[in-house]
């Protein structure tokens, strides 16, 4: 791999990106990026897109999770292990129900940067530049802390190696076993409102792990795990000093993660960020908005899959609950008119978004279930593959999004809100969420070609 690229994209106008007040600076950390090691290898990168591929026709689903933003404040043992622990549990219920591999995605190690609806913040009569994420600024509403400072996306990096460390460490150590997972995931139904509606469901699971247990045939999958790290390619300055040239191909490869995506503020055809990812070979992601057009997103197809090869390209689509019925059927027919063979992915969080009456920035969990059953449905009523979903979530017990079995109203909110942009569901609501969405299979694969009794490849 070498860092010796043209990057001839950051001549383009890119949106969302920080005024670094000392140039000097930035070119001294992005040299020193340059130079170092990369987080991942092209050929896990290549990997991804194979699941990926499997996703797209059906034959797995995507579960892709983690912070809205990151901190450097939270990379800590702790807090990294629930939010993986929370996202192999959810994993687990839906492996089961679903009946096909789940590819699991973090957004974890390196989702440091955030796009703003506005660039300034007003609190009591003071105006400062918003807070951009831990790569860029601090969350701190003080005007130094707000200044942005390269020097952060040095720890960015550093944040991201020792996440993603972590992560390695404990899907393959024997940690992440199934089984291991699985009574993690009765621990919870024996304290949750919801455990009784789900008991059914663990019984079944309980039955098939003896079952496999008793032929001897425990896979090997059993006991590691196969987990990818994804964030959004914002900053083009941190990923271009990422962009490495694969010795085995010549091809270009962000390798700061496995897969980035591009947001719904940053998808201009004419940008830097969709000229950048149409130039890596990454799996990339698009977040679709409710004001996308067919023709968006068949132009976004011609310029990031011009070849058609399936798990190239994911969309993320991000509607909102009372729009996702209305507005996915057109898109997803039309994109499949066209013969382009995409992942669709639903994130029900950033349609869903509100100010609470208290104050908070909040979604009601019912509004995120909604937002994924409609997904489900546009896609069974169309014969196309609901190929995952995207969520905000922590493993922690936080009070950020309400309702959920334990009915989180808009004055728990203050209690334990700490998210550094958008409100994640907890681990109890994140675990609620797999078990509705295995509800939704009848506990067994409904919504893929497997289920259906359709061939698999
Ligand atoms: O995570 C997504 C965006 O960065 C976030 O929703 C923007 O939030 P804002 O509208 O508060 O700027
Ligand atoms: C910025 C985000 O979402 P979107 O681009 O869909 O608004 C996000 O995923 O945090
Ligand atoms: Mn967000």
């Amino acid at each position: 791999m070498t860092a010796d690229i043209s990057a001839d994209w950051m001549s383009l106008p890119a949106a969302q990106q920080p005024a670094w007040p000392d140039p000097d600076a930035l070119h001294e950390v992005l040299s020193s990026l340059r130079s170092s090691p990369p987080l991942v290898y092209a050929a896990e990168c290549d990997q991804l897109r194979h699941r990926l591929a499997a996703v797209a026709r059906g034959e797995a689903f995507l579960l892709q999770a983690g912070d809205c933003a990151e901190t450097f404040d939270g990379v800590s043992a702790d807090q990294i292990d629930n939010k993986l622990r929370t996202i192999l549990q959810m994993a687990a219920v839906l492996t089961y129900a679903a009946s096909v591999p789940v590819v699991k995605v973090g957004r974890m190690a390196g989702q440091y940067a955030k796009p703003r609806s506005s660039d300034a913040e007003t609190r009591d009569g003071v105006t400062l530049p918003s807070y951009r994420g831990d790569a860029v600024n601090g969350l701190a509403f003080e005007e130094a802390a707000r200044v942005p400072d390269p020097h952060r996306l040095t720890r960015m990096y550093h944040a991201s190696v020792t996440t993603l460390n972590l992560v390695r460490a404990f899907t393959t150590g024997g940690y992440a076993d199934l089984r291991r997972v699985h009574a993690w995931n009765r621990d919870f139904l024996a304290l949750s409102p919801v455990g009784e509606r789900y008991e059914d469901l663990a019984r079944q699971i309980d039955s098939a792990l003896a079952f496999m247990r008793s032929c001897g045939t425990l896979p090997r999958e059993i006991e590691t795990v196969e987990f990818y790290a994804s964030h959004e390619a914002l900053l083009l300055d941190y990923e271009t000093a990422l962009t490495r040239v694969d010795s085995r191909s010549g091809n270009l490869y962000d390798v700061s993660a496995h897969m980035v995506w591009i947001g719904e503020r940053t998808r201009q055809l004419d940008g830097a960020h969709v000229e950048f990812a149409a130039r890596i070979r990454n799996p990339i992601g698009v977040k679709l908005g409710p004001s996308t057009t067919a023709d968006d997103a068949l132009a976004l197809i011609d310029r990031l899959d011009p070849e058609r090869q399936p798990g190239r390209l994911t969309f993320i689509t991000r509607m909102g609950a009372e729009r996702i019925r209305d507005v996915l059927p057109g898109l997803v027919e039309k994109v499949t008119a066209s013969g382009a063979q995409v992942v669709w992915v639903c994130d029900p969080m950033h349609g869903n978004t509100y100010k609470s009456e208290s104050g908070y920035k909040t979604r009601q969990f019912s509004s995120i279930c909604d937002e994924i059953r409609g997904f489900f449905e546009v896609h069974r009523h169309l014969g196309t593959q609901p190929g995952g979903i995207h969520v905000e979530l922590t493993g922690d017990d936080v009070t950020e999004c309400v309702g959920g079995a334990h009915e989180i109203a808009d004055a728990d909110l203050r209690h334990r809100y700490e998210t550094a942009c958008d409100p994640r569901l907890n681990r109890s609501q994140s675990l609620e969420l797999a078990f509705m969405i295995a509800e939704m299979y009848g506990g067994s694969g409904a919504g893929t070609r497997a289920h259906r009794g359709e061939e698999r490849r």
